[in-house]
């Protein structure tokens, strides 16, 4: 069977260029479209079996241009992307017999499993070419798990956008690195890549380092009094710890963010700049908007494209692929023959809660190559008294059931509860997918959502 494009419709230019590179990436073809009036058209020269559709585009709701799709192309199958979730508008969709209900910021994976499901009607899995998936890792970020895999395709997606990007982690966990990496597989590589650490100074002197001061538009004035935001203008601008940045610089990203110009200190003459904004956080934005730290407009801006890195004791083999790689990367240093991993020793790294995460890990394994001289890497080489003062947490992420505590300590109704969430969370929070695994309606979980209080799917809290 061939496969007509996937129509892809929104007003927003970087989102049409991100969702069709995601899904060219998994072997997909795309058209897009930008308005209602657009979207009628392709939609006639095309004939789309999938349509991505905007829930708000600039001549018409999203609602209505999928009736209009109807009466042209009564098999197609629309999925519907909108920023503002709510629960009467994503049962107002499946009573129209949409595919899937996606909430922006769309992780690329969930967008790429929205369209195998919307092809496959339920039955048959047409799983297309996944290809990037497979791919070795990205600017010296090592790690083949599962999890690791998928940021990798995420990278790749995104780097041909000009989206702004959201990396969140414990620190230690490779944010800086996967920016780096980010920025050198995009086009503008050959641009500068600026860093600035939002935490470290007050709020004038960060003002000014992202900003600069008006002097830096005359050009007989040094580069240094030229803000960050300019000097990464035709490259990346990385915003560490972006949920320390003052109220002052937030509303000035912002409003860079709105025209594309900056206006230094005590400057009248806006200035153009383009940089694609990549950010990270080792604290959870959500934590930091409820917070009042952190503006909701502005990370709503900045999070078109979230990445999560997990931290290094959930990336199961990761950890000893990660260990072998920095053991003869610090003995070829020290000049020394590389040592191995004793059997101990790679069952303890796997099984050590890494607070430090990476950073943690290479000061370890450098230290366990600079004091001793063996051929092993023994368990007793490791410093003992670092694992004992960071003892491996308990998880606390996946509920464990034992039904008679369950039983006698919860009502019906928390038990029903915690099984949805349960089955949410393990379908990646796709609705649809986990009202599958439950065998009930999708219309049955978004009614018991609503009645939570809860959004369908969102960024999800770490
Ligand atoms: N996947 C990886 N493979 C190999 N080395 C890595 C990987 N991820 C991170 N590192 C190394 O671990 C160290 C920490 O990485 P990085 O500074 O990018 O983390 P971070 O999350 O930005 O940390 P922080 O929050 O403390 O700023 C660096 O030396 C980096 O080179």
């Amino acid at each position: 069977m061939t496969h007509t494009p996937i129509l892809i419709i929104d007003d927003n230019q970087s989102h049409l260029t991100l969702y069709s590179a995601i899904l060219n990436d998994a072997g997909f073809s795309t058209v897009t479209a930008a308005t209602v009036k657009e979207a009628l058209e392709v939609n006639r020269q095309t004939s789309p079996q999938i349509a991505l559709v905007d829930l708000m585009l600039p001549d018409g709701s999203g609602h209505d241009l999928i009736s209009q799709l109807y009466e042209t192309n009564p098999n197609l199958k629309p999925i519907v992307t909108t920023a503002y979730a709510s629960i009467d508008r994503a049962v107002e969709a499946m009573r129209m017999g949409v595919s899937d209900f996606l909430v922006k910021p769309i992780n690329p994976q969930i967008l790429v499993d929205a369209i195998i499901n919307a092809r496959s009607g339920g039955s048959q899995t047409l799983r297309p070419n996944l290809g990037p998936l497979d791919a070795p890792p990205l600017g010296g970020l090592l790690g083949s798990s599962a999890e690791m895999k998928q940021i990798y395709a995420t990278m790749r997606a995104v780097s041909g956008s000009d989206a702004s990007v959201f990396i969140t982690g414990e620190n230690g966990t490779g944010k800086t690195m996967c920016a780096k990496a980010i920025h050198a597989l995009s086009p503008d590589t050959d641009g500068p890549f600026v860093a600035v650490h939002c935490g470290s100074r007050s709020a004038a002197a960060l003002g000014a380092e992202l900003f600069g001061r008006g002097s830096a538009v005359e050009p007989h004035v040094q580069k240094s009094n030229i803000g960050a935001l300019q000097k990464a203008d035709g490259g990346t601008l990385f915003l560490d710890e972006i949920c320390d940045l003052d109220a002052v610089s937030q509303a000035q990203l912002l409003e860079f963010l709105k025209t594309s110009n900056v206006t230094p200190n005590d400057s009248a003459e806006p200035i153009p700049v383009k940089t694609r904004i990549i950010c990270a956080s080792s604290k959870s934005p959500l934590d930091c908007i409820s917070a009042g730290k952190l503006r909701a407009d502005l990370y709503y801006r900045l999070f078109v494209v979230p990445i999560h890195l997990p931290p290094l004791r959930d990336r199961g083999l990761d950890v000893i692929e990660i260990a072998e790689a920095m053991v003869a990367r610090y003995a070829a240093k020290e000049n020394k023959p590389t040592p191995a991993l004793s059997k101990d020793t790679k069952a303890l790294l796997l099984s050590y809660a890494w607070p430090g995460n990476i950073h943690e890990l290479m000061n370890v394994l450098w230290n366990c190559v600079v004091v001793n001289t063996g051929p092993m890497i023994e368990e007793h080489h490791l410093p003992k008294s670092l694992l004992d003062t960071f003892p491996r947490p308990q998880e606390t992420t996946t509920p464990s059931f034992s039904l008679g505590d369950v039983v006698a300590s919860k009502s019906l109704l928390e038990i029903e509860r915690e099984i949805i969430e349960f089955a949410i969370n393990r379908a990646g929070g796709s609705i649809p997918k986990a009202s599958k695994a439950l065998d009930v309606s999708p219309s049955t979980i978004y009614r018991k959502l609503e009645t939570w209080g809860r959004p369908a799917r969102g960024p999800r809290r770490q």
